[in-house]
């Protein structure tokens, strides 16, 4: 299954608190060997569905209990007849606990990894190291995990791909990259963030007899953006309902040569099911706009004086500021008056970068208001906005989201191959929907448009963000590759269609 097929409700644990469940459930009663016995058994039997022509096998086992999970696999594959060579990166005699009893179960020689010869192997399974890695991997054993990428061979990982954080995603000095990664109990957040993703393959999530309530006693408020989460939040189409009722956004064009973005933004928020949008447009861009414009409203906002009279009407109930807008300190104006009116307000792009030199003004302003505030920046933003926090090589991209939140006060959509949404009351969740082609020009235009759809359709500010991430995604997967976000503002659909 690729990720993008994941549905359900899915906590993602952190190597760590996935290692305090294990020893929570080894404290209930729960025999640690059995929960390895089916880990290790999985693996083989992911080998065998997937390489079913295989006609022999490496398997390379670390110190600790991975390299455990790789003694049983190694022990399954041999009893389905596979032929089986096995590398140990450490002294077999350092082995402890269940994985020393693993290795004591393994009937075939053990030789060592510095001897690896990968030729008549058709496919590697790599339990060098999973939760446990905790610095980068040098040396000997670094060496011989360069000569498996060199080899070309397809690898099925434990747990992780050996190299990859299981918290952060990001690679420890060299990592194997792999086909398929089977992993236990829960997802973790190196699955998910980029690069890790990328060297994950397909990801499977094996039961391995852990109960719920561990996972549930050691949630970490992070899960994978499945509709699981949220479900309960989209809206729903009244009969009653009119146009009004499904909210009226409003979304801000720049000056005449810059009109594009706003464009894409409101159409995808009318898609996405705005009862009312209207394009909010200074003097010189009225008639660049009023040429492509039929279903959405337009309407001149040039100074503050007109945003001041705009906001008189209630009815409008949520902006969109920042597409092609234009950096500066007008940019800034309109966001802390429209953060002063509460009404909802989707910072985006330019919206964004105005406050480079002056973020404490914009979360000051948002800490003084009741607005929900949702804040979409892409790496670049995000480091202009959180300077310190994106230059700490300590913090996983999920870290950054959340601190992010919790300092400025509004959901933070940080953007990429990975999105990540975290609310200041700290939840987090990881989108991991979105094809590659989905990274085009516009496309985050298109995303704020949906988020804004939302939000004046009253869906609560961390729900609508990562509403609007997947129907984002959704939309990207459905068009194809080679789309454009022209493309993608038609293919948007209302939530309630999308999930009917
Ligand atoms: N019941 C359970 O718990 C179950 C657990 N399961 C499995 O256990 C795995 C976690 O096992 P684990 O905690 O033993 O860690 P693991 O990844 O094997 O690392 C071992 C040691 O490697 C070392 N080391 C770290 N970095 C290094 C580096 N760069 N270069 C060299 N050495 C390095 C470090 O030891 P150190 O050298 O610091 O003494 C570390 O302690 C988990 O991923 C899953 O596969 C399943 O069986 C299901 C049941
Ligand atoms: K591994």
């Amino acid at each position: 299954m690729t990720v993008s097929e994941i549905r359900g409700h899915h906590p993602i644990l952190t190597p760590k608190a996935m290692g305090e469940v294990d020893r929570a459930a080894i404290q209930s009663g729960i025999d640690g060997y059995r929960l390895m016995l089916i880990a290790g058994a999985a693996i083989s039997a992911c080998v065998l569905e997937h390489y079913p022509e295989a006609t022999g096998a490496i398997v390379l086992c670390g110190p600790g209990n991975n390299g455990g999970d790789g003694y049983v696999a190694a022990r399954g594959l041999a009893e389905a007849g596979m032929p089986v060579r096995l590398y140990s990166s450490v002294d077999p005699e350092r082995l402890k606990g269940d994985a020393a009893t693993a290795r004591d179960d393994w009937q075939g020689p053990i030789h060592s990894l510095a001897d690896l010869d990968w030729r008549d192997s058709e496919i590697v399974i790599d339990a060098l190291f999973g939760a446990g890695l905790d610095r980068p991997v040098e040396g000997a054993v670094a060496e011989a995990m360069m000569t498996v990428v060199s080899s070309e061979l397809p690898v099925v990982a434990a747990d992780l791909p050996s190299g990859v954080s299981g918290r952060t995603g990001e690679v420890q000095g060299v990592a194997l990259s792999a086909e398929h990664t089977v992993t236990f109990a829960t997802y973790k957040p190196g699955h998910f963030l980029v690069p890790g993703a990328d060297y994950c393959g397909d990801v499977h999530l094996i039961d391995i007899g852990i109960p719920q309530r561990e996972i549930d006693a050691h949630d970490q408020n992070l899960w994978l953006n499945t509709p699981e989460i949220w479900s309960d939040r989209i809206p729903e189409p009244k009969l009653s309902g009119h146009k009004y009722s499904k909210g009226h956004l409003g979304v801000f064009s720049g000056a005449f040569s810059h009109t594009g973005a706003a464009r894409l933004a409101a159409h995808s928020a009318l898609r996405a099911g705005a009862g009312l949008v209207t394009v909010l447009a200074p003097a010189s861009a009225i008639a660049s706009n009023a040429a492509h414009l039929t279903a959405i409203m337009l309407r001149n906002v040039s100074s503050d004086e007109d945003l001041d009279a705009l906001l008189q009407d209630q009815r409008m109930n949520g902006f969109v500021l920042g597409p092609g807008f234009g950096v500066g300190e007008k940019t800034c104006g309109f966001a802390r008056t429209i953060i002063s009116t509460d009404r909802a307000l989707v910072l985006d792009a330019d919206g964004l970068t105005s406050f480079k030199d002056n973020a404490e003004d914009l979360f000051s302003a948002i800490a003084d208001g009741a607005a929900p505030v949702i804040l979409t920046p892409h790496a670049g933003e995000f480091s202009r906005l959180f300077p310190d926090l994106a230059a700490d090589t300590e913090l996983s991209k999920v870290d950054r989201a959340r601190m992010a939140a919790d300092r400025s006060g509004a959901v933070v959509l940080y953007k990429g191959a990975d999105t990540v949404i975290a609310a200041p009351d700290g939840r987090a969740v990881i989108n991991v929907n979105a094809p590659p082609w989905l990274a085009t020009a516009g496309s985050g235009d298109c995303l704020a448009g949906i988020i804004g759809a939302l939000l004046v359709q009253h869906v609560p500010a961390f729900e609508a963000a990562a509403i609007a991430a997947y129907m984002h995604g959704e939309a990207g997967m459905e068009l194809g590759e080679g789309l454009t976000a022209d493309d993608l503002a038609d293919g948007i659909l209302s939530p309630s269609v999308l999930f009917e």
